[in-house]
C-alpha cells in the first residue's frame, strides 16, 4: 500500500479494533491533547509530518492517509482559528468505499478537488426537498452564477430543465442523459440518487461538459462511414449481377441508372405505370421490366400495340366479345387482353394513340376493373395491373382535347421517362458491343474485332430512331464487314456522311427533294417512299427507316 508516511514500528501499531481519536494542537503555544485509544499516542511521530504537510499547503481542512500497521489510518484535519485538530481512525474491513479510498491513495483529497474543480465535469447536490446543497465551481460559472449564491435554492430554480427533482422522488437514476438547457443537447448528464438508511438522502448530478463534443466527433465519424459504405454499395449495385430484365435494358449512364432504380422501386407496386419517351427508346423493356421484377411475375406479360390495329379491332382486343356476337368472329367468343392478363400484368403500347370511344370504355374497366366482352351481358372482375406507354407528349394531347383528363389520370399512377439515346451518348459503346455480340450468338457468328474508332463516330451520329435505329444500323453494318473487323467504313456504305441517312435513303431523298418542308412532312413523304422502294413490305420498310412499325403506321395514316 502507498502512502506519504514510512511504517509504522508494529510495537507503536494501532488495532484494528481500537476506536476513533481525536488529537488537538495549539499551534502558538504548542500544547497538545489526545482523547480516545490510549494508543493513538503512538502513532503521533507518523501522523505529525502528514499534518506539517497539510499545513503548509495552507488549507483549512484535509483528509489523508497514514501507513500504520495492521491497517493503516484515516486523518481529518481542521484548522481552527491558532489550532489544528485531526480525527484519527482507523480503516477497517467494513469501511465504506470512500473511507477506503481516503486511506489508500495517498492523494485521495487531490483526487476528490479534482472531481469537484474539474473543467470537464460539473457537479451539483440536492438534498431530499430538491434543493441545491453543493454546486460545483463550474456550474456555477457555467450557470452564471456567483459563488455560493445558488445554495438552498431549489435546483428546478436555478439550472434550466433540472430534473433532480424528479430523480430524488423516484429514487432512479439516469445516467447519461442528453441534456439541453435551450432545446440544443450540448451536455451529457448523469443524476444519481444517493441513499441512506434505505431512504433517498438526496441526488448528485454531473454534467459531462467534454462528452458531447466527442459524441459529435463520433457521430460525424459514423456520418462519414456511412456515406463511404453507400458509395461502395452504390459502386456494387452496379458492378453486381443485375437482375435479368433490367440487364436486358442496356446501359449505365446517370439517366438509365437512375431509370433502373425508378424501375425496382415501382415494380413492387401495384400502381399504373405510363412509361414516356421517344420511339426506339426502349419502353417495351421497361414495361417487360417492371412485370419481372413485380409480384406476378409468374404470369405471363400482356402487350397490346394499340397503334397498330384498326379501330374495329381494337375493342374486341382489348375486351374479347361473346360467342356468336360478330360475322366473322370465332363461334366461341374470344377472350381479351384484360382477361387474359388477370393476375398478371396487361401493356398497352402507344395509348396515346387510343381512339375516343375506346377511351371511354378504358377508363369504365381502369376505374372498376370489370371486364364486359363485346355482346356479353355479364362483366367479370379481372385482377390485373396497367403498364401503358407512349412517345406521345401527354400533356399536349390533352391540352388538344385527344385524350381524356381522367383516363390519363387513370394511366399515370406513377409516370417513368425512358431518356432518348442523345440524353446518354455514352451508352454508344455497351450497346455496341451487345449488339454485336447478339448478333453473332443468332448467327452462329464469331464476334467480330470492333475498331477503336467506332464507338465515338457512331456518338457523333444522330439518332432520331433512337437505340432501335442505332441496332439496326449496327446489324446492317455487320452484315457487310463480312466477319472482318468492323469499321466506320461499314457504316458509311451508302456513301453519306451521316448514318442516320444513309441507312434510311428513303428519308435522305425526301429532305434532298423538297428545300423548305416540315419536319412531319419530310417523315411521312419518306415513309410512303420507304413502303413503295420495298415493294409495300412495311415491316421492312420500318427498319429501313429505324422507326417502329407503329410508328411507320402512324405516318403512312
Ligand atoms: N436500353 C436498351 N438496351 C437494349 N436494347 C434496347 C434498349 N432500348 C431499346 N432497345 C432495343 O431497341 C428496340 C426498340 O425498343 P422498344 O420497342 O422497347 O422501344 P419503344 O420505346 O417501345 O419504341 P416505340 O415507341 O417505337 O414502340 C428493341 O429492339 C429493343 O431491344
Amino acid at each position: 500500500m502507498k502512502t506519504d508516511q514510512k511504517s509504522v514500528p508494529p510495537e507503536n501499531a494501532v488495532s484494528e479494533t481500537e476506536s476513533l481519536g481525536i488529537w488537538w494542537r495549539d499551534a502558538r503555544g504548542g500544547q497538545e491533547q489526545a482523547h480516545g485509544s490510549a494508543r493513538l499516542a503512538a502513532v503521533r511521530q507518523q501522523v505529525l509530518p502528514a499534518l506539517e504537510r497539510w499545513l503548509r499547503r495552507g488549507l483549512a481542512s484535509g483528509l489523508f492517509a497514514v501507513e500504520a500497521e495492521p491497517t493503516p489510518l484515516v486523518v481529518m484535519a481542521w484548522t481552527v482559528g491558532p489550532a489544528q485538530l485531526m480525527l484519527i481512525r482507523p480503516v477497517g474491513e467494513d469501511d465504506d468505499a470512500l473511507t477506503r479510498f481516503l486511506a489508500t491513495v495517498p492523494f485521495a483529497t487531490a483526487v476528490l478537488g479534482h472531481f469537484l474543480a474539474s473543467p470537464h465535469d460539473a457537479i451539483s447536490v440536492v438534498d431530499r426537498a430538491g434543493r441545491l446543497c453543493y454546486i460545483s465551481p463550474t456550474h456555477e460559472r457555467w450557470l452564471g452564477l456567483r459563488p455560493g449564491e445558488a445554495l438552498g435554492r431549489p435546483a428546478n430554480e436555478v439550472i434550466p430543465n433540472s430534473r433532480m427533482a424528479e430523480v430524488v422522488s423516484s429514487g432512479i437514476a439516469e445516467i447519461g442523459h442528453p441534456y439541453s438547457a435551450d432545446g440544443v443537447a450540448t451536455r451529457i448528464v448523469s443524476r444519481i440518487p444517493i441513499h441512506a438508511d434505505g431512504a433517498v438522502v438526496g441526488v448528485v448530478g454531473r454534467t459531462l461538459f467534454k462528452g458531447p463534443e466527442v459524441v459529435q466527433r463520433m457521430y460525424r465519424e459514423v456520418s462519414r462511414l456511412q456515406s463511404e459504405v453507400a458509395r461502395y454499395q452504390r459502386t456494387l449495385g452496379v458492378i453486381a449481377p443485375e437482375p435479368e430484365s433490367l440487364a436486358r435494358l442496356v446501359g449505365h449512364s446517370a439517366p438509365m441508372q437512375a431509370l433502373k432504380k425508378e424501375i425496382r422501386l415501382v415494380a413492387e407496386l401495384d400502381v399504373p405505370v405510363l412509361i414516356l419517351g421517344e420511339s426506339g427508346v426502349g419502353k417495351e423493356l421497361v414495361a417487360q421490366a417492371l412485370h419481372d421484377l413485380s409480384p406476378r411475375r409468374e404470369q405471363q406479360l400482356v402487350s397490346l400495340n394499340l397503334a397498330a390495329l384498326p379501330a374495329s379491332l381494337l375493342e374486341s382486343e382489348l375486351f374479347g366479345y361473346a360467342p356468336g356476337s360478330f360475322t366473322g368472329g370465332h363461334k366461341q367468343g374470344r377472350i381479351g387482353k384484360f382477361e387474359l392478363a388477370d393476375r398478371s400484368t396487361v401493356f398497352l403500347d402507344e395509348v396515346g394513340d387510343i381512339p375516343a370511344d375506346i377511351q371511354v370504355k378504358l377508363l369504365r374497366v381502369l376505374e372498376d376493373h370489370q371486364v364486359e366482352r363485346l355482346g356479353a351481358h355479364r362483366s367479370r372482375k379481372v385482377d390485373f395491373r396497367l403498364v401503358a406507354a407512349t412517345h406521345h407528349k401527354m400533356d399536349e394531347l390533352v391540352a388538344a382535347g385527344r385524350f381524356r383528363l381522367d383516363l390519363f389520370y387513370r394511366l399515370a399512377g406513377v409516370t417513368l421517362h425512358v431518356p432518348s439515346l442523345s440524353e446518354r451518348l455514352e451508352d454508344i459503346p455497351e450497346l455496341l458491343t451487345r449488339f454485336v455480340q447478339q448478333f453473332c450468338a443468332r448467327n452462329r457468328w464469331e464476334v467480330p474485332e470492333l475498331h477503336a474508332e467506332l464507338a465515338p463516330f457512331l456518338a457523333q451520329q444522330a439518332w432520331p430512331g433512337n437505340v432501335r435505329q442505332l441496332r439496326q444500323r449496327i446489324e446492317e453494318a455487320l452484315v457487310f464487314s463480312a466477319g472482318q473487323a468492323l469499321e466506320r467504313r461499314h457504316f458509311e456504305r451508302h456513301g453519306a456522311g451521316r448514318p442516320a441517312r444513309a441507312q434510311a435513303p428513303a428519308l435522305a431523298r425526301a429532305v434532298l427533294a423538297d428545300s423548305q418542308p416540315t419536319m412531319a412532312q419530310v417523315m411521312q413523304r419518306a415513309a410512303r417512299q420507304a413502303v413503295e422502294d420495298l415493294g409495300g413490305n412495311k415491316q421492312k420498310a420500318a427498319r429501313a427507316l429505324g422507326i417502329s412499325r407503329s410508328h411507320l403506321y402512324r405516318l403512312l395514316g
